[in-house]
Parts: C-alpha cells; structure tokens; sequence
C-alpha cells in the first residue's frame, strides 16, 4: 500500500502555467461579462498569477498570448514577472484574429498570407528569446465549413511547408508544440483536428517538435488517456492545457466537469514517465473563467490538478501490475479506484502548512482582501478580453 508520505517528495516538484488570458474576461459568443478588478495589462495579468502561486506554491509560470500579452520590452516584462517570483512561459501564437486569416493562415492558398502567418511566429520566436521562454505553441483556427470548400490534402501540405520554416527559426533550447482540436470555429473539417495529425505533421519537423494535448479538444467518448499514453510511448508529448467541458471547449475548471478522467489521466502520465521535472511534459491550463472569479478561479484549478496528481501518485504500481498479469479484472480495477478514492485533501492541507502554505489557499485568498483590493484599484481604462 502506497502511502501520502511516500509521494510527498514527488508532489514538491509539480509546476503548473497559467494562462495569462484566464485573468481576463472572456465569454461566448453571446456575452463577454467584465468583472471588477479584472486586469487591464499583462503586467497585472502577471501580478494575478503570482497571486496564485502565492497561495498555492504551484504556479511559478505564466504563459503569454501574442498579441493580447503585446508590450514594448519584453526583457522588461521578464524582469517585471521575476520581481514577483514568476517566470513568463509558452509563448501562444494568435492567427485566429485577423481578417486576413478568415480562409486560413499557415494553410491559405496565398503564399502572402501564409508568409504572414509565418512572420507572426518568427515575432513570437523573438518574444521567447527575450522572455527565456522555451516552448512555442501553435494552434489554428484554420479549416473549412462545406465539403468542398478547401483541398484537404493540399492544406496538409501547405501546413507542412509552413511548419517547416517556422521550426527552422526555433533555437536550440526551445520546442515547437502543436495544439491539436477537433472543431470549432471550422465546423467541417480543421485542418490539426487529432492528435495522429499533429503526430505526422511534427514528426515530419524534426526532435524538437511536439504535440500539444487540451482535454476539450477530442470528440465526447474519447478515452484521452489512451492518447497520452501513446504519446508519451513515441516521446511526442510535450504539454497540456489543461480544462474540463460537459460538451464541447468549454474550458472550465480543470476536473470540475469530470475528476475521475483527470486522475486517469494524470495516472497515465505517471506511468508513461511524463511527472517530474525532467520529464519535458508541460503543465499548462487553458481556461476561462467567464462568471467566476478569476484568481480563485485558477487557485481551485491548480489545486484540482495537485489533488489528482496526489491520487494518482498513490496507485499501487506492483500490485496493479500482478492483478493485471494475472488477468484479475476486478483487482486490477480495485487498485486504480482505491487511489482513486482514497481523500487526499487533508494530508495535502497539512503538506501545504509543512510548506509555509496556506493549508486552504481557496479559503485563505477569500480572507487576504485581495479581491476588494484589486477591484478597488482597477478602475478606468479598458479590461483586458479575449480579443484585446
Ligand atoms: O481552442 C483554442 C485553443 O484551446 C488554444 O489553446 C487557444 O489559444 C486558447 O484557448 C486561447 O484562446
Ligand atoms: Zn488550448
Ligand atoms: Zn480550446
């Protein structure tokens, strides 16, 4: 029987990037909501995440978006964040906001727009090698709505094409990593729309090259830790953003919607060698937090992903690995739900306080006044939103 303080070591080295854009407001297409206190640059993005790891002590990274993170010195920006304890992470490329992109961007027919697309990612590269970022992270929007709209195979090789000169541009110390997405906002084909796609177009790229996994991307009923598994067995996984949905991207609260598939998946990642910080397997969230509030919001996210991590951590490798040879359906399948159910939340409370850490960050930031502060200070000027 495996015991928490058998996995305490191992929970100590977990990092989890947050998205700068979760601290914005974002909304669907039928209402943006605004928040009181909601930030209105990437240096109070910044300071919100740091309010995170503040809290928790699992966040020390935050992941920009270009150009809603756009400043003029991004050296500047890595000193702001290190200041507060924080490192910038994966730089986000955006080819989903411009008109120019409508019928595509690393993909569209005009090799003008596809240079566009391009030069948006080699200005990323440069953003990394100001920020000390290491990983460059590519989805597109791009795909079609009717059969016969675009040439399927034609755009999988314009993709290629594009990618190729794109990767040539990323330095040594850094990786290009492929979001895949079954659809939306195409609604008949996308052009990386599963993980075999972004596989083969990677592949294809060179060892650097990797595949991203967000768990709202797949179709309902996909068994996602399969795929991790598989990836992780190729060596072609090279980061998360992490959420949950009841439907489609909903991108909410990572496990909100469905805990048990993130200790699967979690599980998974574990015993494919994919924890700790060699790993090279990144840990971000990709949420919105569009009626909740926006710190606590990604305190309960990060503290979600600690808590399965926990659970996980607690399977009993050997005995699994006996009832599974020994074809013990049931046993097997009783060890992974005895880590599964086994409540972890107050041996993790007393690891926090062990720490220097609130033993309920969720309670703790509700008490620190933060909220009202922020809300109080952040008046007048323009909010920062999906889209701004
Ligand atoms: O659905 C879009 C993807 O999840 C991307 O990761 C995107 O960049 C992110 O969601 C922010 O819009
Ligand atoms: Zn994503
Ligand atoms: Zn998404």
């Amino acid at each position: 029987m495996v015991q928490f303080s058998d996995i305490s070591a191992a929970l100590e080295t977990q990092v989890i990037e947050l998205p700068s854009w979760a601290f914005g407001n974002s909304g669907t297409r039928f209402k943006v909501f605004g928040t009181p206190g909601t930030p209105r640059t990437p240096q109070e993005k910044i300071a919100d995440a740091a309010k995170v790891n503040e809290f928790t002590g699992l966040s020390p990274k935050v992941a920009l978006h270009i150009p809603w993170d756009k400043v003029d010195d991004y050296s500047e920006l890595r000193d702001y964040a290190a200041d507060l304890g924080m490192q910038l992470g994966t730089v986000n490329s955006n080819t989903f906001q411009d008109d120019d992109y409508k019928f595509g961007s690393l993909t569209h027919v005009d090799p003008k727009i596809r240079q566009k697309a391009i030069d948006h990612h080699f200005e990323c590269i440069e953003i990394m090698d100001a920020t000390g970022s290491t990983d460059l992270k590519i989805w597109l929007a791009d795909g079609t709505n009717y059969p016969g709209q675009g040439d399927i195979r034609g755009r999988q090789d314009r993709l290629a094409d594009s990618l190729a000169k794109i990767y040539a541009r990323v330095g040594d110390e850094q990786r290009l990593v492929l979001e895949y997405k079954f659809f939306e906002p195409a609604f008949y084909h996308t052009d990386v729309p599963d993980w075999g796609t972004s596989y083969a177009q990677v592949s294809a790229l060179g060892e650097r090259a990797l595949v991203c996994l967000d768990t709202g991307h797949h179709a309902p009923g996909t068994n996602i830790e399969f795929i991790v598994a598989q990836l992780l067995r190729l060596g072609k996984l090279g980061s998360f953003d992490f959420n949950s949905r009841f439907y489609a991207d909903d991108d909410l609260i990572v496990g909100a919607a469905d805990p048990f598939q993130l200790f699967r998946i979690i599980y998974e990642v574990i015993r494919g060698g994919g924890y700790g910080p060699d790993s090279g397997v990144a840990f971000m969230l990709d949420q919105c937090h569009n009626v909740e509030d926006k710190i606590p919001g990604q305190i309960r996210s990060v503290l979600n992903v600690q808590e399965m991590t926990a659970r996980a951590l607690l399977v009993d490798g050997d005995a699994l690995t006996a009832a599974q040879n020994a074809g013990d359906v049931l046993g097997a399948n009783g060890i992974l739900m005895d880590a599964f159910y086994t409540d972890v939340r107050g041996d993790l409370a007393e690891w926090r306080s062990g720490r220097g850490l609130p033993a309920d960050p969720m309670v703790a930031y509700a008490a620190s006044g933060n909220q009202e502060k922020i809300a109080a200070e952040r008046v007048g000027g323009a909010q920062a939103s999906w889209g701004a």
